[in-house]
């Protein structure tokens, strides 16, 4: 995926969605993604499976990781209950720059704060800083190589609680097997795996996998 793509996509919001109305801001991106160009959002047809599990949960605090163009916080910042907030970690400067105008753009600035760092930086001290305890959901989102190092820090850093819904996307392709070989033998996590297709693809396989924390 080339560095390009986000202001592309960013001006194609400006140009062609409803500003403050973030189900038009997803469905233009969607569409934008399926006609001229794939992005690595979650997209539409993963993005339904997170709504729901989303819903499930009905968390308070939110946390996400892996931001890019905000496509899945704005997803998630739709269905979020009042009082609620989504934390999103980007460790990409330019990302998270497309990410917060459109998130603003969409009228979600409030309900979405963006955290710029890598994970390991931003996650020992994300507690003080966003006044959270533990987060309810989280999305897993980024390098595939960190999603396992990332939950485990999650869990010493006390960050999740009994009953936490954890998703992770991409345990298919591009794949994570040391993460989903670690949460499915773990006496400590509830999985579930939700075959799908890989963002804006007919034919390329992807699955989402839900973990409740059961410690
Ligand atoms: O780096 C990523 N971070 C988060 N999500 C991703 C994703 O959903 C992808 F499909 C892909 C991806 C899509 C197509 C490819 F050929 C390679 C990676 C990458 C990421
Ligand atoms: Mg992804």
């Amino acid at each position: 995926h080339d560095e390009e793509f986000p202001p592309r996509i960013l001006d194609h919001v400006m140009k062609n969605a409803i500003k403050g109305d973030v189900t038009n801001v997803i469905d233009v991106i969607d569409k934008y993604c399926w006609s001229v160009e794939i992005a690595m959002n979650v997209g539409d047809v993963k993005g339904a499976i997170l709504d729901k599990s989303f819903l499930e949960a009905s968390p308070k605090n939110v946390l996400e990781i892996g931001c890019y163009c905000g496509y899945s916080a704005l997803r998630m910042s739709r269905l979020l209950k009042e009082d609620a907030k989504i934390f999103t970690i980007e460790a990409s400067s330019q990302y998270a720059d497309v990410a917060q105008e459109i998130i603003s753009f969409a009228g979600m600035e409030k309900k979405v704060q963006i955290l710029r760092g890598l994970s390991d930086e931003v996650l020992p001290t994300i507690a003080e800083k966003c006044g959270v305890r533990t987060f309810d959901f989280v999305f897993i989102d980024h390098a595939k190589e960190l999603y396992k190092r990332d939950l485990i820090m999650l869990e010493n850093l006390g960050l999740i609680r009994q009953g936490t819904t954890i998703m992770a996307d991409n345990v298919i392709f591009p794949g994570c097997p040391d993460y989903l070989e670690y949460v499915r033998n773990s006496p400590k996590f509830e999985c579930t795996n939700y075959p799908s297709k890989l963002e804006y693809c007919e034919n390329r396989e992807d699955a989402m996998e839900k973990s409740i924390y059961l410690p």
